[in-house]
């Protein structure tokens, strides 16, 4: 009997693909830095009982028809806006992602970011590093407080409430905007639900943690920008493309808020010459949000976990229902 084929879109540790490598045959793309190209992507999945895929696969129409014998996609990350989960579960392919598991880490990465950006750290460091330094002054590099402020969470689920939680050490007032109201959160952490324009015109900080779908695409926009306070920072780690970049950079530019720290781009990697790159204002990296060793490596094993599952009959641990 075939042994089903499992394709891997990106180096892993051969040591992580042990529970596969019994019962199935793999495969994986051996490079840790590049993403696999797309011909050799359909190709691969034109064989593939099952793929683990990284957020920058695309998986549309094309490879789901080329892919007769898909059975399981995993997906290495909660986001799943890189797949065609319509078009997916309706050829009977069952989609998982990566959920729980990076809430914490994400969260942490959020609000290191929120606190890298309103108190200048990388801009400070960098002077440091470059012999810029040139003594103690009263205004060097004075940011703004966090404590005491008021934060807006645009999508208040599993990390939207975390970051929530990490604010309420911080003395924060909390404001959110999710597509349904969040008691838990309220109730625990004192959050306080309000529509999204009055969170955009009031919060201090303003942190987006929404999916990427049609509805979040492009709202933070011109006027959703002109509408914030002079002194907002906004904090982006859920997708480039909630963002429209360029408002964002004439936001900038304008003084129409004070900064803006962005862990995710509409193009990745972001050009160097990208115009946001060149604001002092903006502190950019390179969509890390769940980047520890540990997060990573259990998102790989529970892909692994998920793909195994499918393939011998059973329910996977994470399936995304849209
Ligand atoms: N930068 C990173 O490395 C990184 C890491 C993890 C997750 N993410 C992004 O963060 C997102 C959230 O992850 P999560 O685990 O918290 O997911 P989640 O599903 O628990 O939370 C998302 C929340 O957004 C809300 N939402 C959806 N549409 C909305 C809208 N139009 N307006 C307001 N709220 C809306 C949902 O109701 C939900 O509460 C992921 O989809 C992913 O895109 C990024
Ligand atoms: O959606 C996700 O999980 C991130 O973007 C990568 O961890």
């Amino acid at each position: 009997m075939r042994k089903p084929y499992v394709f891997i879109t990106r180096k892993i540790s051969r040591e992580a693909l042990k529970g596969l490598n019994e019962s199935f045959v793999v495969n994986m793309w051996e490079y840790e830095e590049q993403p696999v190209p797309r011909d050799i992507l359909l190709e691969e999945a034109a064989k593939a009982d099952a793929l683990l895929t990284m957020l920058s696969d695309k998986v549309d129409l094309e490879l789901l028809d080329a892919a007769r014998n898909l059975k399981v996609i995993a997906n290495l990350a909660v986001g799943y806006d890189n797949i065609d989960v319509a078009a997916a579960i309706e050829r009977g392919v069952t989609v998982c992602n990566t959920p729980d598991i990076l809430t914490d880490t994400t969260a942490d990465l959020a609000f290191a970011l929120l606190m890298a950006t309103a108190r200048r750290i990388v801009e400070a460091a960098e002077i440091v590093k470059a012999g810029k330094w040139t003594g103690w002054s009263p205004l060097l590099l004075a940011g703004h407080d966090i404590h005491h402020k008021t934060i807006g969470i645009v999508g208040m689920g599993k990390i939207g409430e975390t970051v929530a939680k990490r604010a309420t050490g911080f003395d924060m007032e909390i404001l959110y905007h999710n597509r349904s109201r969040n008691t838990e959160a309220e109730e625990r952490l004192g959050a306080r639900y309000t529509s999204f324009e009055e969170l955009i015109t009031t919060a201090d900080f303003i942190v987006c943690l929404t999916p990427l779908t049609d509805e979040t695409a492009g709202m933070f926009n011109k006027e959703a920008f002109q509408k914030m306070k002079q002194s907002a920072i906004f904090i982006n780690v859920s997708r480039g493309a909630v963002v429209d970049e360029d408002a964002l950079f004439e936001a900038l530019v304008k003084g129409e808020i004070a900064g803006a720290g962005l862990d995710v781009f509409k193009q990745e990697p972001i050009g160097s010459d990208h115009p946001l790159l060149t604001l002092p204002n903006v502190v950019a990296l390179p969509h890390i949000g769940s980047a520890s060793a540990e997060t990573r490596q259990g998102m790989i094993m529970l892909c692994i976990e998920n793909i195994a599952r499918v393939l011998y009959g059973g329910q996977p641990k994470t399936i995304v229902n849209p």
